[in-house]
């Protein structure tokens, strides 16, 4: 985005003061008050997201492996260490077009066709012998260097004689005379086999996303199908009766945000999205969809609060759900919850959870970025998988109870996104320097909408929890701890799951004035 000089952030719009959190809002909301019939444990920001990591590692058993034909393994996870099946390269191999040169020069050519690349070996070069090749080709034995055609010259020498008796022309000459024009070094210009790895070689560890890199790695060393993991299934419940699907709002009936947005930034996420379905305020209907389920992460739009048709606790507790996170200290969004629903009796090791986000589209982001997204990426973790502090993975089918589970292992500064021996795949947040102030809530984590401007996190305005407006021209969510920010100060970012939008929207520059 052409964000030349991006004006500072402003409060959000004071309809949305006491949510988006300014200094004035000293209402810790459901975190620390009643909700009927409904104990609210709101649960830290560090440990929540700790919490979904942990649940997205204890449902990894029995989660196998497939073997997928490298043009359908793009974007997937590597179950196991991508291993060289070949010497790369197999042979030794010419790196230019020219001539394959043995010992010191200059050299008799052997006057027979070029060796291209993809044909046999030609045959032995001896001593002084030189022969045409083309980039690719294997290099005859003998050979001890590659001169490129434009750092060598031929000559024909001169035969002692007479000229032609007719026509006058200097005798024929005798074999083609190769020269350099410039020092040749030993082995210049030649691959050697297994340059760049040998066959077992271990080339990638498991856990690598395979991207188009990686395919043709894999293509290179001899792969025709890759070991990967399954991706997490998904599936989307949209609550609420409210909602069109079409159209403009009207009558007090409004746009679906959060159907069009979540299938795509949960997919973009690595999931495999079954399907978005609206269910409306219909609590009979969220059970039956809950309860019939099949996807490893089932998640819920709206209906998290304490509503006359805020089902979403209720069709829980009905379904025999175990809350892991009930409310998260965050804004906007902390009325998001985290359960893991029941064993579904036909396939007794799948460990099914449900993310619930409220209805707020940008309380909803922050419920994705918070609870979703570490549970997916620890779900697509291949290496056992252990938090720092804990040295076993729960049993999920007698999983420890909600307040074991929730229970923080790390505390605040902690290295919390590594599992013990492996790179996590978590999405990690890094730290950058605020350019403005950023207002805090007295008690809570804040999530911000940023740009990033010239080393810097630009907070961008119309942050409130209804809004999408500056997270949509975001790069990524700035996490600012309870009582705020100063300019200049370093807070983690959370990057979006997609490209930084810089450069790529300026029209979007007038939105933040
Ligand atoms: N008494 C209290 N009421 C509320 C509190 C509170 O602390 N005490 N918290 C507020 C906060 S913060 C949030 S966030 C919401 C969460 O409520 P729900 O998860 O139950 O969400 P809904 O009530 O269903 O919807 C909230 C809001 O969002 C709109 N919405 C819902 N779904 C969509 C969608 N798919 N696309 C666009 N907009 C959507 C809905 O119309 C409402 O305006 O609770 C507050 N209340
Ligand atoms: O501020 Mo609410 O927390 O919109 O989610």
């Amino acid at each position: 985005m052409s964000l030349k000089e991006p004006p500072p952030v402003v409060p959000a719009p004071p309809g949305d003061a006491p949510d988006s959190t300014g200094p004035a809002d000293e209402n810790p909301g459901p975190a620390g008050g009643a909700k009927a019939g409904h104990a609210h444990r709101a649960t830290a920001w560090p440990e929540a997201r700790a919490a979904a990591r942990r649940a997205g590692a204890g449902a990894r058993a029995g989660r196998e492996p497939s073997g997928l034909p490298l043009g359908e393994a793009l974007g997937r996870v590597l179950a196991g260490p991508l291993t060289a099946l070949a010497d790369l390269p197999s042979f030794d191999t010419s790196a230019m077009d020219g001539w394959a040169v043995a010992g010191p020069g200059p050299w008799h050519v052997r006057e027979e066709a070029a060796v291209l690349a993809g044909h046999a070996p030609a045959a032995a070069l001896a001593t002084g012998e030189a022969v045409r090749i083309a980039t690719g080709a294997p290099v005859p034995p003998g050979t001890t260097a590659v001169l490129r055609t434009e750092h060598s010259r031929t000559e024909r020498p001169r035969s002692e004689g007479p000229e032609h008796p007719r026509t006058g022309e200097p005798p024929r000459g005798g074999r083609l005379l190769l020269r350099a024009l410039r020092e040749v070094v030993g082995g210049q210009d030649i691959r050697p086999r297994g340059q760049e790895c040998r066959s077992g070689d271990e080339l990638l560890p498991a856990g690598t996303t395979v991207t188009p890199a990686v395919l043709g790695l894999a293509a290179a060393a001899g792969y025709d199908a890759l070991r990967v993991l399954p991706r997490p299934r998904v599936e989307i419940l949209v609550l609420g009766d409210e909602l069109l699907t079409a159209g403009l709002p009207h009558d007090g009936l409004i746009r679906d945000a959060l159907g069009p947005m979540l299938g795509p930034w949960l997919a973009a996420l690595g999931a495999d999205v079954l399907a978005t379905r609206r269910i409306g305020d219909d609590a009979e209907a969220l059970y039956a969809a809950v309860t019939g389920s099949t996807a490893d992460l089932v998640v819920t739009t709206g209906g998290t609060a304490a509503g006359p048709v805020d089902h979403v606790h209720r069709v829980l507790d009905k379904a025999g759900a175990v809350l892991l996170v009930d409310g998260v200290k965050v804004r906007p969004g902390h009325p998001m919850l985290l359960a893991r629903l029941g064993a579904d009796p036909a396939r007794p090791r799948h460990v099914r959870h449900l993310v619930g986000l409220p209805g707020n589209p940008l309380a909803a982001v922050s419920g994705l970025l918070t609870l979703a997204a570490p549970l997916l990426a620890a779900l697509t973790e291949p290496a056992p998988f252990a938090e720092p502090g804990s040295s076993t993975e729960p049993d999920p089918s007698t999983g420890p109870g909600p307040s074991a589970e929730a229970e923080p292992s790390t505390g605040p500064g902690a290295p919390a996104e590594s599992g013990a021996g492996s790179e996590p795949r978590t999405p990690v947040p890094y730290r950058v320097p605020v350019r403005d102030e950023v207002h805090g809530h007295p008690h809570d984590t804040r999530l911000v909408p940023v740009v990033r401007h010239g080393g810097t996190a630009v907070p961008l305005r119309y942050n409130g929890p209804a809004m999408l407006r500056g997270i949509a021209a975001a790069d990524g969510l700035v996490v600012v701890p309870p009582g705020g920010a100063r300019p200049g100060q370093e807070l983690d970012v959370l990057d979006l799951p997609w490209p930084p939008t810089a450069g790529a929207v300026p029209a979007q520059g007038a939105c933040f004035t």
